[in-house]
Formats: structure tokens, C-alpha cells, sequence
């Protein structure tokens, strides 16, 4: 399936190199989101992903390609006005209050959504009168989030929006993303957490080094390394995992060999599965958009109660 979107693309990223010294950020990078898409960029520490957003805020530029926003340049203040972001980190002044970091952020836009609603959409409108050097972690990040979302933003940009938050803090605040794609905004967000990818994107990104590995949709994706994973406990009571394109051909070749097995399971391979193939030896190896080498055909086997996050959360 082709997600991308060549015309009226919120964001159009082409063949975008961007270094800092010696070290190559991103390699000939393109990429373009089309309106209302939510899109979950993964790579491990280093691949690139803050470095993309910074560019199509706007707060940085390429060395060459192009990037835009809203079909503007980014460090143009009229594509901005239809941006919101969060970073990595947010710098609140301590010693404002919660509500007035909120009514100061929205001021800044002709059609904020009016404080309370925005504190009660993300579930913190008892902090409303809190100074922001009061709150927890997870409270700031919660905040920093809503803020993104004042200026009723066309597109968003969310770096590692729920790094830091216990369970339900991260629940809430995929509720709140969701709730926003809902409402027609377009979501470029970045996660170390593959679980929060497969809970909310339609599209994956796949970075490593600086390159594109992989871009579709999270189903494609998952289809790409091997379909299921096969589990069960052996003759001798040990549990084994197999990673397979066919589990049916599988089990059918396990019935015909004879071996003899117990609690047989079946399950798609998660998207931590499907990561670990794509970034394996992406260091030396493909070029943008390559396809990664498939599992054999048997499957690659594991010993263990193996490791990851169990099924869709969709
Ligand atoms: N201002 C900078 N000066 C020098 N190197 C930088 C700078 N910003 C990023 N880099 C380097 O560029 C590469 C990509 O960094 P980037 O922050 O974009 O990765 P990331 O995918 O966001 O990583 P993480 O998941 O750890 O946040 C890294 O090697 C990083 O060290």
C-alpha cells in the first residue's frame, strides 16, 4: 500500500542530507505525510528522528533536499502557525503556574482552545493552579503535550511524547493523541516504546543512521518480517519460539516430524520483532528504502519464554 502523498503533503521531505561535523544525521532522506495521517518514526538512539523533526519545524535546515511544511517553507512563520510541537525536553518557567503557562502559550494564537478544556483533555485540570516547578515528570510531560496542542495545530510534532509516564499517564496521553488524529490533525511522532508505534500509528518509519529502512503501514510492515510466531514447550519441557512466514505450514511439518509438543501458541509477530529485523546490521548495510533480508523459510528459531510486546494494541 502507497501512504504516501505527493500532492498537498502537511509535510514533504526530499532527499534531505543533514551533518553535524563528521557525523552524518540523515543520508538522503524523503519522506512525505499526507493530511491526517499519524505517522510513528522508530529508530534506535542516534538514527536520526530528532534531527528530521528539527528540520520540519523549522528550527533547523538541511544541508541539501528540500523541506516543507504546509506546503511553506518551515522557517516561515505562516507555516509555523499551523504547527505545534513538542520536544524531547521543555524548558516551563517554574514559578508560573500550570493554568498560566497554558492561557500564555494559547495567547499566542487567534483560536486557542480555552484553558480548561485543553487542561481536562489531557487530564490535568487539577493542576491548573500548581506552579510547573511542583510537577512531576510525568505531570510535565503531560502538559508539555497539551501545549503542542493549544494553537489547534494542523500538524504536530511529538518527540518521545510519553517518555517518563507510568502506565496510566501513557494511556491517557495516547487517548489525547488519538483523539486529535480523530479531529483531522496530522501526528509525526517519534517512540522508543514500540508498543506505543503499534497502539497508535497507521504508518511506521523505520531510521537507523541516518536512513530510511522502511515506510508503510504498520500491517505492511509487520508482514515484511516473518508473519507469526510459533510457540511451544518440547519433549523435554523447554519452551522454543519459531519466527515464520506460514505457521500452518509449520505446524504441519512439526505434526509430520513427529515431535511431540504441548501449549502449541500462535500469534503475529509483534512490531519489536519486525524492528529487530529491519535495524539488524543496518550499520554497513541497505540504502534508503531497501528491503531487509527475510527470515528463512524455517523460521529463526528461539530458546525461551522470548521477550516483547504481546500482539496488537490496536
Ligand atoms: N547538535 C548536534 N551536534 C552534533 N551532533 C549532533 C547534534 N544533533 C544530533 N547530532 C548527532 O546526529 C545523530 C542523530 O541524532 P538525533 O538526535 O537526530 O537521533 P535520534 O534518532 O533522535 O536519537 P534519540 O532516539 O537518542 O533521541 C547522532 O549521531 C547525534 O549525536
Amino acid at each position: 500500500m502507497n501512504l504516501n502523498h505527493d500532492d498537498g503533503a502537511v509535510v514533504s521531505v526530499e532527499g534531505v542530507t543533514r551533518t553535524f561535523g563528521d557525523v552524518v544525521a540523515l543520508d538522503d532522506v524523503s519522506l512525505d505525510v499526507g493530511p491526517g495521517e499519524l505517522v510513528g518514526l522508530l529508530g534506535p538512539n542516534g538514527a536520526g528522528k530528532s534531527t528530521l523533526l528539527s528540520l520540519v519545524s523549522g528550527l533547523r535546515r538541511p544541508d541539501s533536499g528540500t523541506v516543507r511544511l504546509l506546503g511553506k517553507d518551515p522557517t516561515d512563520a505562516a507555516a509555523r502557525a499551523g504547527l505545534g510541537m513538542t520536544p524531547q525536553e521543555t524548558g516551563l518557567p517554574a514559578t508560573l503556574r500550570v493554568g498560566e503557562v497554558v492561557d500564555f502559550v494559547g495567547g499566542h494564537y487567534p483560536d486557542a482552545v480555552p484553558t480548561p478544556e485543553l487542561l481536562t483533555q489531557f487530564g490535568i485540570e487539577d493542576l491548573a493552579r500548581r506552579q510547573t516547578g511542583s510537577l512531576s515528570g510525568g505531570q510535565r510531560r503531560r502538559l508539555a503535550v497539551a501545549l503542542a496542542m493549544a494553537g489547534r495545530p494542523r500538524v504536530v510534532l511529538l518527540d518521545e511524547p510519553t517518555t517518563g509516564l507510568d502506565v496510566a499517564g501513557r494511556t491517557a496521553l495516547w487517548d489525547a493523541i488519538r483523539d486529535c488524529h480523530r479531529a483531522g490533525v496530522t501526528v509525526l511522532l517519534t517512540s522508543h516504546y514500540l508498543e506505543e508505534i503499534q497502539a497508535l500509528a497507521e504508518r511506521v518509519v523505520v531510521i537507523d543512521h541516518g536512513r530510511v529502512l522502511a515506510d508503510d503501514s504498520l500491517a505492511a510492515i509487520l508482514e515484511r518480517v516473518g508473519a507469526s510466531r510459533v510457540s511451544y514447550a518440547g519433549p523435554d519441557g523447554a519452551r522454543q519460539e519459531h519466527l515464520v512466514p506460514d505457521s500452518d505450514e509449520f505446524v504441519r511439518d512439526l505434526v509430520r516430524s513427529g515431535t511431540e509438543f504441548t501449549g502449541l501458541e500462535i500469534r503475529h509477530a509483534s512490531l519489536e520483532e519486525a524492528f529487530t529485523e529491519l535495524t539488524k546490521g543496518s550499520a554497513d548495510g541497505p540504502g534508503p528504502g531497501t528491503a531487509p533480508t527475510p527470515p528463512a523459510r524455517s523460521g529463526i528459531a528461539r530458546q525461551g519464554s522470548g521477550h516483547g510486546t504481546e500482539g496488537a494494541n490496536r
